[in-house]
């Protein structure tokens, strides 16, 4: 009997639109899976800095992937990252590391890597369907996903939401970071606008609560209707 393929949902979007706990709180919702892309790129980063490698070289970047042992889980409520013994859920949204992972995630090989991990988690959902959230995901992990949705915001309102969850750091300060990071990532990806069938949710004035039913709205609207 061949396995039943989960309903794909793929969300993609600049740092800060939502996109992590727009779609945990979707897919808990719905009784989906969750994958965190992005939360690999930065398990990836977090480890080359943990075994000293420079970041900056690719080839130093390509062979730490052998030692690169992740978990991730795809279970909304029970959301933790691993990499080897130590749980790293927290220490990956540092800031340090949010400073680095565009030069890991830029590298072809690393991103050859993980999205065949990617799609190997989303073939091996058991639950009904699965939230995959981050940059490529409508173009180029996921491209034939029944729903995808650009979810995005103002750049002043993804800094304003971004700094509220970072003690100690001015919104001026977060939203340079993440202008940078997200110009830099723009060079490998484009995630600013939607690709051909990509529908744009905009949560610039939408809260936490309406922008999770915007997009379960978007879902719905591509779901076959049944009995
Ligand atoms: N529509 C919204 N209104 C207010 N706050 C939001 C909204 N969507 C997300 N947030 C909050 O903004 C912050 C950034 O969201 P996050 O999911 O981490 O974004 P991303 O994964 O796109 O970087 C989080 O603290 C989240 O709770
Ligand atoms: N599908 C993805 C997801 C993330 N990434 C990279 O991983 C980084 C961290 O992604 P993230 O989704 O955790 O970042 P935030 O938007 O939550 O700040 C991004 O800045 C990209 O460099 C990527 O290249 N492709």
């Amino acid at each position: 009997m061949s396995p039943v393929i989960p309903f794909v949902v793929a969300v993609d979007g600049p740092a800060g639109s939502g996109k992590s706990s727009v779609s945990k709180e979707v897919a808990r919702r719905l009784g989906y899976g969750f994958l965190d892309t992005g939360a690999a790129y930065r398990a990836l980063a977090w480890h080359a800095e943990a075994s000293g490698v420079d970041t900056d070289d690719a080839a130093s970047v390509i062979s730490s992937l052998a030692s690169f042992d992740y978990r991730i889980g795809t279970d909304p409520t029970g959301y933790a990252v691993h990499v080897g013994e130590t749980e790293v859920t927290d220490a990956i949204r540092d800031p340090r590391i949010s400073a680095v992972v565009s030069r890991v995630a830029r590298v072809p090989e690393v991103r050859t890597y993980l999205i065949e991990q990617f799609r190997s988690s989303m073939a091996g959902e058991s639950r009904p369907g699965i939230v995959v959230e981050g940059r490529d995901i409508t173009t180029v992990v996921a491209p034939d996903a029944p729903v995808r949705i650009l979810l995005t915001a103002s750049p002043e309102v993804r800094a304003a939401r971004r700094s509220a969850e970072l003690v100690g750091s001015s919104t001026a300060d977060v939203g340079e970071q993440i202008r940078r990071r997200d110009e830099a990532d723009a060079r490998v990806v484009d995630f600013m606008t939607a690709a051909e069938g990509v529908t744009t949710v905009d949560s610039t004035k939408l809260d936490f609560d309406q922008t999770v039913e915007a997009v379960i709205g978007v879902i719905r609207s591509f779901q076959p209707v049944t009995g």
